[in-house]
């Protein structure tokens, strides 16, 4: 069965024709699997993702996808106000149709996904007058109202507090394992990446892209050279296991 959902071939990014934002990668997105990218500001993750969406053209190479993929972008800007439950409706406007109005399962659909992210009692608010990490959530929950075959999300926790971090993180998984999506994310946080990525991008700051799976990609040495600081592999103990995370050491200038 075939069931790779996007596939990049030798896919170069970038704003002008002579400065690549990093080295050719050939990507492929599979259904029910989890993608984590990585790499410095500036290195391209986001410009990657706009041009997987079709938003911006490749300097080199193709990108091919089957179904539809649905974006959730780090923040949205509207020249209108909306109110929160409107905001996630419009998620789901391919289904809801031209000229109709919402259905009562399209409310229904809505108000699930605000619910999943405890913030069903932000429904009727304007989302113009949230705060940033609550807007993030809307945002999230929009595109977890709507059907897809590949959710890209850049970013998705930033703005996040712990609680709300984990709860997307285990929303992410969920969603991949138990809906059979393809989700690729990317994150400023390596331990998100070990929790419930199987496959890695690491865009380096001299524009080689490393990827695989987690276990080759995803390594002390390959970080560290990454972000420029220490990374460590730790297992933290807890009750019903052993789990494993990567901790930056940030200490360096108050000496040994
Ligand atoms: N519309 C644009 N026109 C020209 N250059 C751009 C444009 N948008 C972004 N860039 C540049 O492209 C580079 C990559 O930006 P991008 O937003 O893709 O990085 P990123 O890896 O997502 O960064 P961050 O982790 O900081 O969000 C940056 O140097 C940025 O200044």
């Amino acid at each position: 069965m075939n069931d790779i959902t996007l596939k990049t071939t030798d896919l170069v990014c970038g704003y002008q024709p002579n400065c690549p934002l990093f080295d050719p990668v050939s990507l492929e997105l599979r259904r029910g699997e989890i993608t984590a990218i990585l790499g410095g500001n500036g290195q391209g993750k986001t410009t990657l993702m706009k041009t997987l969406l079709g938003h911006h053209q490749p300097l080199q190479g193709q990108v091919a996808h089957a179904g539809e993929i649905n974006f959730v972008p780090q923040r949205f800007d509207s020249a209108f106000s909306y109110s929160v439950i409107d905001m996630v409706l419009m998620g789901r406007a391919n289904n809801i149709g031209l000229f109709s109005s919402p259905s009562h399962l399209d409310f229904q659909m809505a108000h699930q996904a605000l619910d999943m992210l405890s913030i069903g009692y932000l429904a009727e608010h304007e989302f113009d007058r949230l705060s940033g990490g609550q807007q993030q959530l809307v945002l999230i929950a929009r595109a977890l109202a709507t059907k897809c075959d590949v959710l890209i999300l850049d970013e998705p926790t930033t703005a996040l507090d712990l609680a709300f971090q984990s709860t997307v993180i285990e929303l992410l998984y969920s969603l991949a394992k138990e809906r059979n999506i393809s989700v690729l994310f990317s994150t400023h946080e390596p331990a998100q990446a070990q929790l419930i990525a199987d496959n890695i991008l690491l865009i380096m700051k001299d524009k080689r892209c490393l990827t695989g799976n987690k276990r080759d990609i995803l390594t002390e040495q390959n970080l560290t050279e990454l972000y420029g600081v220490p990374i460590q592999k730790c297992q933290i103990r807890r009750d019903n296991g052993c789990y494993t995370t990567f901790l930056p050491y940030f200490g360096g200038f108050l000496g040994e």
